[in-house]
């Protein structure tokens, strides 16, 4: 037995990494044998001699005049005395060493009977399952299972060879696996001595019968499943002198070899066409050998006698084809179990390796952990996100539900409206109030020595209520039908929130100038802004085709505001008194203005600006700025608090904007100017007249606007500005006479306190002022007229203005804990004039903000409180220009020199 030592493996491995899945030769050895003995007695003669190791030659001289081949190479060939060890330790260990690599290898010997092919396989047998353990002993890491079946095929019968039932085997065919042999007996190989046991009983259980060359010759084809071929011989009949069942045997024998001859000769000249496997159990069973998946060695034994010179040619006629047949080997990569289990435990074992290996490529952790923080930043603004989402949806119910009330409310006034019907001398205008919010505010108190300790009796609901939305007007045309309704107001301060007249108050005009009795009425509509907006920016009333908007018969024609976020105001032009009624509902007006011309302002379609501020317009109305951001001039005592309902810095900008834009434009075109004047005439009715009068003068800077007295149609003040005056002086003025009115008017405090600390000094403000003059005029002299707005069905009164003036100093006397310290607190509360102990000392401060309008320190110390409670701070000179306040009047104007608000 041989051995195979440990660089022969080496090499060996190498070889086989090298020659995998490439296609080679079958590889054909010829075998001669010595001459034995009985060929020797009966003095036969050796006529072959292999000249050299490739290279076997016939020397007989009458066979050379045949015209016969003489000499045949092959890939190696050997001399009679050379020992099966060489042959196989020469050439047939390298391919049959290939099944330790997942190779099939196959190797028969090819002959006529009694040329050697028994004597031959059994030593290539032997030595080659000596070295494939030799091998399972030297890779004890790998797992070796060597199975071990044998069988034979005898008269085209397979039978098992390792099985005693001498049952025929049948060859299936199996999608995956190929020819599969059924119920083959497979024997896994324990070691060396089990695989001599199995031996013997295969030589003890196949055909083998004597003939007249042979004393035990193989009758059968015999496949060692290792494996390891050993085909029976390939004589003639004839020749073997066979009858009988060695003829039959014969014939089976020759008919297997013959396929195979076909097989080998149809291979040998390329793979085309079908090739006829299945001719014979042999051949079917070789099939991989013969062409495929396998490397494959042929050893031609060689009988050397001069008798037997025809079935050597056929031999080497044979191998000569089978030299020319290739096969294409590959790695078989099918795994056991335990095979598989042990590669992926050591996988694992390697990769965990990896991973606990400081520096190693696959440390992941920090990536991950970028990761993971990085998906937990974007869950956090997905939730908030969603927050934003629910509370928009929030919102929207919100309005969605306000506006069903709006339209609820509407039809409501509508029917009350009926029984408000004034016939006044055929002409009726109608006014369908759809709704109207208070949005303006009386002051408590007019001496700050009346405050007490009382409890407040509002509450900030209440405030809210009275100051969370919108509306607007509508004045249909189809008040040219005669009918005329009124929206309702109470009389009294403490009807307030009381069911309203159904008998509207409407007060005539006895303006002299104004029209005759035919057309008495006159519809002033004010939407406004409550929510803390001057001006609504995006009124109806900046669009030039609005103010030619008018009736046939002359009524006012007051749609739905486009924006819906306005107040109706109607006020009656009567101008009775001076007098502020605070028992009289001032709001929201339908004016009984007898005097009213018929014409431009009557017939116009517009909004006008909202007049007073008190609550967060921002939030609902979206009339602020949508490109400044705000945020930089309030601090973080408005933000988180409870209390949001103050007027936002938002609204007051937009309003100023507006305003100060369409008085600016009222410098370049007649038509602009118009509007403006439209405008105007929302708050200054009398300022109709003098459009109508004298449509081309510029009636802010280069006309003197005269303001109907009140009491007196006929009477006028002046309180328009000259610009080419002195602006000291009209600066003054009007300073003195605005902060008087927001006392008057019940402006709100925020308000007051925005205003003067961003419209205080330079002349360019001048817009600005004269702006605020105007409305507030207009407004003293609605609340005057005891004139009313409804909401929801409600009437509010200039006690309900008084009533949110008042929650709002409450709101602001929550704030001062967060908007001071203790020392800020105890300072101011010591410099006001309120002991620190007293109990309600907070709210004493803020009912004493903004009493005194004659005082100016007073004035500028208010507003810096307040400022300070909603969070409100001026970060340097350029504030205005940030928030797109500084419109530039004209350059004449430029030129005055700059006043300031408060002395400071
Ligand atoms: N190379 C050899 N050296 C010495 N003796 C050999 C050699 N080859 C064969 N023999 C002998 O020749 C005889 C026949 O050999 P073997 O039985 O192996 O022939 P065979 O081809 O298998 O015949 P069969 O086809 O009938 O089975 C045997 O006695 C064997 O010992």
């Amino acid at each position: 037995m041989g051995a195979m030592g440990g660089d022969d493996l080496i090499d060996w491995e190498k070889m086989q990494e090298l020659g995998n899945g490439t296609e080679e030769k079958i590889l054909v050895l010829v075998r001669l044998r010595p001459l034995n003995e009985k060929e020797i007695a009966q003095n036969d003669v050796a006529d072959w001699e292999c000249i050299n190791s490739t290279t076997i030659l016939y020397r007989n001289s009458l066979q050379e005049r045949s015209g016969l081949p003489t000499a045949y190479s092959f890939d190696r060939v050997f001399r009679g005395d050379c020992k099966t060890r060489e042959v196989y330790d020469e050439e047939i260990k390298d391919i049959a060493l290939s099944v330790v690599g997942g190779i099939n290898s196959t190797i028969f010997a090819y002959g006529q009977t009694s040329s050697g092919k028994t004597y031959t396989m059994n030593g290539i047998t032997e030595y080659t399952v000596a070295d494939i353990y030799e091998y399972m002993k030297m890779h004890d890491e790998r797992a070796f299972a060597l199975k071990f079946s044998a069988m034979e095929i005898y008269n085209e019968v397979v039978r098992d060879l390792l099985s005693s039932d001498n049952n025929q085997l049948r060859l299936l065919d199996d999608p995956e696996k190929g020819m599969i042999i059924e119920k083959l007996t497979e024997e896994t190989l324990r070691d060396w001595n089990h695989l001599k046991e199995l031996l013997s009983i295969c030589e003890a259980q196949r055909q083998i019968g004597e003939t007249s060359l042979n004393e035990k010759s193989s009758r059968s084809h015999q496949i060692l499943r290792l494996n390891f071929v050993d085909l029976a011989g390939s004589e003639r009949a004839s020749q073997a002198q066979s009858v009988g069942q060695r003829l039959k045997e014969g014939c089976h024998i020759n008919r297997s070899l013959l396929t195979l001859g076909t097989v080998i000769r149809k291979l040998s000249k390329g793979r085309h066409g079908h090739v006829n496997y299945r001719d014979s159990k042999l051949t079917r069973i070789l099939q991989p050998a013969l062409g495929g998946n396998a490397r494959t060695a042929i050893i031609c034994t060689l009988n050397p006698s001069r008798s037997h010179v025809e079935q050597s040619r056929n031999t080497l006629l044979f191998a000569s084809c089978a030299k020319e047949v290739s096969t294409n080997a590959k790695v078989n990569v099918v795994m056991s179990d335990k095979a598989l289990v042990k590669h992926l435990q050591k996988e694992v074992a390697r990769l965990e390796s990896e991973l606990k290996a400081p520096g190693s490529t696959c440390d992941h952790g920090p990536l991950l952990r970028k990761k993971d923080m990085h998906i937990e930043k974007l869950e956090k603004e997905i939730r908030e996100l969603k927050k934003q989402r629910d509370l928009a949806h929030s919102r929207i119910d919100d309005l969605l539900r306000a506006i069903e009330s709006e339209k609820s409310s509407s039809k409501a006034n509508s029917i009350q409206s009926v029984n408000g019907v004034v016939k006044r001398n055929g002409s009726l205008d109608i006014l369908r109030s759809q709704s109207s919010q208070v949005s303006y505010s009386s002051d408590d108190a007019s001496d700050p020595s009346q405050i007490t300790e009382e409890p407040m009796l509002a509450t900030a609901e209440d405030f809210d209520e009275v100051s969370t939305d919108i509306r607007c007007i509508e004045v249909d045309e189809s008040a040219k039908d005669g009918t005329c309704t009124s929206s309702r107001h109470s009389t009294s301060e403490s009807e307030e929130s009381t069911p309203l007249s159904s008998e509207p108050q409407l007060s005539p005009v006895s303006s002299a100038p104004l029209s005759g009795t035919d057309n008495i009425y006159s519809h002033v509509a004010l939407e406004q802004n409550i929510q803390g907006s001057l001006f609504n920016p995006h009124s109806d009333e900046t669009s030039p085709s609005a103010s030619t908007s008018t009736t046939a018969s002359g009524g006012l024609l007051l749609t739905r505001s486009r924006s819906c976020r306005a107040n109706m105001i109607t006020a009656p032009l009567d101008m009775g008194s001076d007098e502020q009624n605070d028992s009289t509902p001032p709001t929201m007006l339908e004016k009984d203005f007898t005097g009213r011309p018929e014409g431009a302002f009557q017939r116009k379609q517009w909004k006008l600006p909202p007049v007073i501020y008190g609550t967060n317009s921002a939030r609902l109305t979206g009339n602020v700025s949508q490109s400044t951001d705000y945020s930089s001039f309030i601090d973080d005592t408005k933000n988180g608090d409870g209390d949001e309902d103050i007027p936002t810095l938002g609204s007051f900008v937009a309003g100023l904007r507006e305003m100060a834009k369409l008085q600016y434009e009222n410098q370049t075109t007649d038509q602009v100017r118009l509007i403006l004047s439209s405008y105007l005439l929302s708050f200054i009715p009398v300022l109709e007249v003098f459009v109508k009068e004298s449509p081309n003068e510029n009636l802010f800077f280069s006309s003197q606007v005269q303001l109907k007295d009140a009491t007196d149609g006929n009477n006028t003040r002046d309180v328009a500005l000259d610009p080419m005056n002195d602006w000291a002086i009209k600066f003054e003025m009007l300073q003195k006479s605005i902060i008087e009115l927001w006392q008057a008017c019940n402006v709100s405090l925020i308000h007051r306190t925005y205003f003067i600390l961003l419209i205080k000094e330079d002349m360019t403000d001048s817009i600005y002022m004269e702006v605020e003059h105007r409305r507030l005029s207009f407004l003293k002299e609605t609340f005057s007229r005891g004139n009313f707005a409804v909401q929801d069905g409600r009437t509010l009164t200039l006690a309900s203005s008084k009533k949110a003036l008042r929650r709002e100093r409450e709101i602001l006397s929550r704030r001062m804990s967060k908007a001071f310290t203790e020392d800020e607190r105890n300072r101011i509360y010591e410099e006001w004039g309120i002991d620190i102990n007293s109990k309600r000392r907070r709210m004493r401060l803020v009912q004493l903000l903004w009493r005194d309008t004659e005082d100016m320190n007073h004035i500028r110390k208010s507003g810096e409180v307040v400022a300070k409670l909603i969070g409100f701070s001026v970060h340097g000179q350029g504030m205005k220009e940030m928030l797109g306040l500084s419109f530039m009047p004209p350059q004449r104007m430029m030129s005055r020199r700059s006043l300031r608000w408060i002395n400071s």
